[in-house]
């Protein structure tokens, strides 16, 4: 596991990371970036702006903080994010006050119970059905995500890292496999635990013939950390399927988020294994939810059985809502003109 973070990025990512390091150890206290200078246009238009923004803060030595303060955001993502409910809003003069709703036709998976619990190899059940594993730093919400997407409380969640100590499978309904694996970059848990924990979770996705897909985990407001990145590397070492979630969105504000989205999905545009389509989502209010669900079912190759219908109603909700939006800027813009 002790993979080197650095190898799993590529050319001009690596190279991007390397100088937002650089401009981290030089010194944050001495900031030369003037206030008049503009902020850079980053997103939907790839490494390019990242490396305009990194080369941005090489000259002025920005922290990566204030790099994040620079990056732009294109207001379609926002309002994107906006339609499926997706990051904080600041109360008062941003919040958006809005008599319309995009109705999101639900997408319903069957209700999932626990059948094993592995602490070592030998206890793993016999591959049957199409498996999804989810793994992620402590406490990022992985058995809550368990929870949430089938809509039951068969996994055990806690505010306090370290709770799920073995590697926990749940069945939804006999057609396909939840698989909720201990949380790694927990410095609190015993070394023992550690060294157990992470071996295991190594053994079954090198082992697993039916495992599809693997989720990783991230916490919308911290992004890739250097423990996320070693796991990646494992995966892309094991030719594993992965696909990067960044849940606690609630948590975030929405141009944050945006920013933190682009950040994440321009380091991983290269990675071999892994699914270019970054998610997001928050089991807290359900936002971003259906979108998983739809991917876990098409995964795991039932998307006819559970999605009939979905994609029609689906375009229909949209089309309303699309509607509703432009009346609503429409109005906006009369109103201000006006004033
Ligand atoms: N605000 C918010 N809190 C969340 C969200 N998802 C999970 N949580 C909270 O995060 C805490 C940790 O959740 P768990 O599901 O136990 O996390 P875990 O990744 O399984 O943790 P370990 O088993 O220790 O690895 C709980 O207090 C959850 O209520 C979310 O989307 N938003
Ligand atoms: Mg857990």
């Amino acid at each position: 596991m002790a993979l080197s973070a650095s190898r799993h990025l590529h050319g001009q990512q690596r190279l991007a990371v390397q100088a937002i390091n650089t401009s981290r150890n030089s010194g944050n206290t001495q900031l030369m970036a003037s206030r008049t200078s503009k902020a850079v246009p980053v997103f939907n238009t790839s490494v390019k702006t990242l490396q305009e923004v990194v080369k941005l803060g090489k000259s002025e030595e920005l922290s990566n903080r204030q790099l994040f303060a620079r990056l732009q955001v294109d207001p379609k993502t926002v309002d994107r994010l906006d339609m499926l409910r997706l990051g904080s809003e600041k109360q008062g003069r941003f919040e958006r006050k809005k008599w319309f709703r995009y109705e999101e036709p639900e997408v319903k998976l069957p209700h999932v119970s626990f059948f094993a619990g592995a602490q070592v190899v030998s206890s793993f059940p016999h591959e049957s059905l199409p498996e999804v594993g989810i793994v992620g730093r402590s406490n990022v919400g992985k058995s809550t995500l368990v929870n949430q997407l089938c809509g039951s409380s068969a996994a055990r969640v806690s505010d306090k890292p370290g709770l799920t100590q073995q590697i926990n499978f749940y069945t939804a309904d006999n057609d396909f496999h939840l698989v909720d694996m201990p949380g790694y970059g927990f410095a609190y848990a015993k070394e023992d635990a550690q060294k157990h924990w992470l071996p295991l979770i190594e053994s079954y996705i090198r082992e697993r013939k039916t495992l599809r897909r693997v989720l990783v985990l991230l916490d919308a407001r911290h992004g890739i950390k250097a423990n996320d990145r070693e796991f990646m590397a494992l995966l892309d070492l094991t030719h594993t399927k992965y696909q990067l979630i960044l849940t606690k969105c609630d948590l975030v504000h929405r141009i944050d988020l945006a920013k933190r989205h682009l950040l994440v999905s321009q380091e991983v545009d290269k990675a071999r294994n892994c699914i270019p389509r970054v998610m997001m989502l928050s089991a807290k209010h359900g936002a971003g939810l259906n979108e998983l669900r739809k991917e876990i079912l098409h995964t795991c190759s039932l998307g006819q059985k559970y999605l009939g219908t979905h994609k029609k109603k689906e375009t229909i909700a949209q089309a309303e809502y699309f509607e509703q939006l432009k009346v609503y800027k429409d109005t906006a813009r009369a109103k201000k003109r006006r004033q």
